[in-house]
This record gives C-alpha cells, sequence and structure tokens, in this order.
C-alpha cells in the first residue's frame, strides 16, 4: 500500500477486527512504503499485526502488480511453517459482515462484482496474444476480481510464483496486461480452477446499488477519488 492508501486502514482494520475470521487466530501483514503512518489499534485476543516495508512507486500498476512477488516472499519466509490459510484483500476495502470458516479452502476466487452475469465476451480479460495473461476469446469461466485472493498457504504460494513469474515475463517483453496482476490472475483460474469461487457479497463496491439477488454485502470496495489517492493516471 502507498501512502495515500492509509486513509484506508482504519476503517479496514476496525471492520476486520469485527467481522473477519473471529474466533480463529489472525495475523495481518500490512504491506506499506510508510509503517509510521499505520494507525495504532488495539486488536482483539489472539489477533496480530506486523507492519511490512516495502518500496514506494510512481505507477499505481507497479504498486498493485507487486503484490504478486511481496506475497511470494512473505510464505517463503514465514507463512509455510506459520499459516494454514492466507488471505490477500485489497486495503481501500470495509467489512459489513460476517466472514468466516465457510471461505477457507484449497484455492479461493471471488466473482467480480462489476462483470458476474455478463456474458463472457465482455469480461476484461488480456486479450492481446503478445502477453502471457492472454485468453482466447471462446475461453474462460467467470470475470475473478484481484481485490481477494486465498486459500491454503501452500496452493497460494503456486499462485502468486506463478503469476510473479509471467508478471516478469510481460516485464521483459514490455508489455503491460490490461488489469495487471488481476488479468494474469485471471489466466492462472483458466488453467487451476479454484476450489471454492465465493460470491460478489465478498466482493462488493460500494458506489454500486445493491442488487436484489445480494442478499447481504460482506466485504466492499469503499468510494475513493483516484486522482486524489494514486500517485498517476
Ligand atoms: C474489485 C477488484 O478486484 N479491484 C481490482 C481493481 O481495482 P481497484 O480500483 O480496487 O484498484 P486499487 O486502486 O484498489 O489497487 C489495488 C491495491 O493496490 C494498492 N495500491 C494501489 C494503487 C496505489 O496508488 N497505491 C496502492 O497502495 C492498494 O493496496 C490497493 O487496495 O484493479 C486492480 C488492478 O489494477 C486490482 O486487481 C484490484 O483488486
Ligand atoms: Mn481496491
Amino acid at each position: 500500500m502507498s501512502c495515500r492508501y492509509t486513509r484506508f486502514l482504519k476503517d479496514f482494520l476496525e471492520s476486520a477486527e469485527e467481522n473477519f475470521m473471529l474466533g480463529y487466530r489472525v495475523h495481518y501483514f500490512l504491506f506499506t512504503d510508510h509503517p509510521e503512518w499505520v494507525p495504532n489499534l488495539i486488536l482483539g485476543a489472539g489477533r496480530q499485526l506486523t507492519k511490512i516495508k516495502c518500496p514506494s512507486s510512481a505507477r499505481w500498476q507497479e504498486i498493485t502488480s507487486r503484490r504478486m512477488e511481496m506475497i511470494e516472499k512473505l510464505i517463503e519466509e514465514r507463512l509455510l511453517n506459520e499459516a494454514d490459510f492466507i488471505f490477500s484483500l485489497d486495503v481501500d476495502t470495509k467489512f459489513y459482515g460476517h466472514w468466516g470458516a465457510e471461505t477457507l479452502g484449497n484455492l479461493i476466487a471471488v466473482l467480480h462484482p462489476g462483470y458476474f452475469g455478463s456474458p463472457r465476451t465482455a469480461f476484461p480479460y488480456e486479450r492481446r496474444s503478445k502477453s502471457v495473461a492472454f485468453i482466447p476469446p471462446e475461453e474462460g469461466d467467470y470475470y475473478y476480481g484481484g481485490a481477494v485472493i486465498g486459500g491454503r498457504v501452500s496452493s497460494v504460494h503456486k499462485l502468486v510464483k506463478t503469476c510473479r513469474q509471467q508478471l516478469d515475463a510481460d516485464r521483459a517483453n514490455q508489455i503491460e496486461a490490461a488489469w495487471q496482476e488481476e488479468s494474469h490472475l485471471n489466466k492462472y483460474f483458466l488453467y487451476n480452477k479454484p476450489s471454492k469461487v465465493l460470491s460478489p457479497e465478498y466482493l462488493w463496491q460500494d458506489f454500486k446499488k445493491k442488487t436484489s439477488n445480494m442478499k447481504v454485502i460482506r466485504f466492499s470496495q469503499v468510494i475513493k477519488n483516484y486522482n486524489e489517492v494514486r500517485p498517476n493516471k
């Protein structure tokens, strides 16, 4: 997370403390270029937070993409021995409802709230064959959101490592996929099917009106002014 995204942290953490994995041991790892800006919160019993300093970047595309290698490293250095499950979550978000053990599984994806119910031809997959994230028009199951990735630590390790390698290959070829790491994630899920697909209850967007088939919104992207929070267009 870059400095101007720290404004989202307080609501994210406070709402996670009320809704996310209550009754389990939870260790938050926060990647930030400004650890000193992370608010001090008192966490519930069995819950802890570790800040990890990461480099700043002048491009938001780079900041969001680099999460794959940061998670890869974190898993290799610590989590393989420390944790059973991991979730990677966007920080510009808020929990509004219960998120518990029903979300656990080997490999977890979530339907992107903007594209569920849309035909495959409308999915914003990478369509240029020069990118490793390329998906041909007749392929693809769903369009998954990049804001939530989860599962068993070893399965997520395989995912983030593969996506990091794909991002490196694209970088060497001077191509950036349409939706950065989200495009590579969608490519990964084409060949490595998630064992559980969460509904958009688990990844909504505050600006979207709740649709009648949505019983409860549990986690949602808050409204943000892109020009204000991102370092570039
Ligand atoms: C609903 C959903 O799945 N949204 C995806 C989407 O839009 P979003 O508009 O949600 O992207 P975003 O701006 O939230 O960026 C993703 C994350 O990267 C970090 N960040 C990003 C920019 C920046 O200047 N500083 C910073 O710290 C931050 O942790 C943020 O939560 O596209 C992104 C990739 O393009 C990610 O795949 C998001 O998960
Ligand atoms: Mn986001």
